[in-house]
This record gives structure tokens, sequence and C-alpha cells, in this order.
């Protein structure tokens, strides 16, 4: 079977160049894109399964990495924009020519993740960004059609990729998220 995780990765990825310091991603649109600039690398670059965050064509997966937002802005065609679920923890600002998603903000200051934007930098023509690390939300490509019995092959792949597959976040992210609920009680 051939399967397709994201084209990003599907015929492998570089390491992060030391040094970068960040670029612009663009959507798709032929004429007056939006442009997102970054001031900086990107952290917890990873791929993701679930159905919100925004997949190119044909992916099973997202690709999905953190950064600060203050190093975060919109250079370009910023009326564009639109909010694509204004109820979602998340606020994914997508582009309402194309429907690239160019940025994701959390506005909850109480959530583990306030302070950090999420952005796709494969929309980027810089190379140098950090690589991904992990898979998130494995199994949530069956809630938008994977069939179940393709999940062993999917996850062998993604192993085979050096993208451990998980069902949530990577163990990491989930002890920090689980280390800022203690903190809060
Ligand atoms: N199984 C769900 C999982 C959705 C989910 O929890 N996504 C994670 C990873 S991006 C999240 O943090 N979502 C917050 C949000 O979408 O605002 C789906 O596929 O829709
Ligand atoms: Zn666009
Ligand atoms: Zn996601």
């Amino acid at each position: 079977m051939n399967i397709s995780i994201h084209p990003a990765v599907d015929n492998g990825f570089q390491p992060a160049t030391p040094g970068f310091s960040g670029g612009t991603l663009l959507c798709d649109c032929a004429d007056d894109k939006v442009e997102v600039t970054i001031n900086s690398q990107t952290a917890h670059n990873h791929v993701c399964g679930c159905s919100k965050c925004w997949k190119p064509a044909g992916a099973l997966f997202s690709q999905v990495a953190v950064v600060s937002k203050d190093a975060v802005s919109v250079t370009a065609n910023e009326q564009k924009l639109k909010v694509v679920d204004p109820t979602a923890t998340i606020q994914r600002y997508a582009c309402s020519g194309c429907g690239v998603h160019m940025y994701g903000r959390i506005e909850n200051q109480n959530h583990p993740f306030y302070g950090l934007d999420f952005v796709h930098t494969e929309r980027s023509s810089q190379s140098g960004w950090a690589a991904p690390e992990f898979a998130a939300f494995v199994s949530s490509i069956i809630e938008t059609g994977t069939p179940p019995d393709q999940m062993g092959a999917i996850r062998g792949r993604l192993n085979d990729l050096g993208l451990p597959p998980y069902d949530c976040l990577s163990p990491p992210l989930m002890d920090a998220i689980a280390t800022h609920v203690a903190k809060s009680r």
C-alpha cells in the first residue's frame, strides 16, 4: 500500500539548520497571497492526524509546529483571513480564498500552550525549519475516513519515517500539560 503521510515527510526530511531564524509563509492563492512572517525558528514540529488541523490535498496528516506568538505577524493580505471555528481552543486563521490555514492562536491565558502559535512551515520557501519529531492524534484519522484496518500499516510507516505515533501528543508535551494542571490546582 502506498501511504502518503504528508508531502513534507513522505520522501524523508532534513534536520533543522543551526542558527535558522525564520521566514515567511504564503497561502495557495494565485494572487494577493496572504503572507505570515515568522521571526524565529519553530519548536515541537510534528504531524497531526486530527480533523481540525489543515492538511494539504491527499495528505493523511497535517504538519504543524509551534512558535512564540510574538514572533508571528501577518505581513500581507490580512483581510483575507477568517477564523475557521471561533469555538475551538486554537483559533485557526485560514485564507478565505484558498483555505490554507496560516496560523493558529490560543486566546485562553490559562491554557498550557498560551503564548504559542501553531504554524505549517511547509508553506515557506525557505529551508532550515525544525524537522518533524513525532506523530500526534494518529487514531483521529479514522474520524475523517481512514479505514481502521489500515492503521497498523500507517503506524508502521510513521515509525519507519522516525515519527513515533501517539494518539494524543508526545509524552513530553503530555507531561508539560499535566504539570501545568498540577501547578494550577
Ligand atoms: N479526535 C479529534 C481531536 C481534536 C483535537 O483534540 N485536536 C488537538 C490537536 S490539534 C487539539 O489540541 N485541538 C484543539 C483545537 O482544535 O482547538 C479530531 O480529530 O477532531
Ligand atoms: Zn489564499
Ligand atoms: Zn491537530
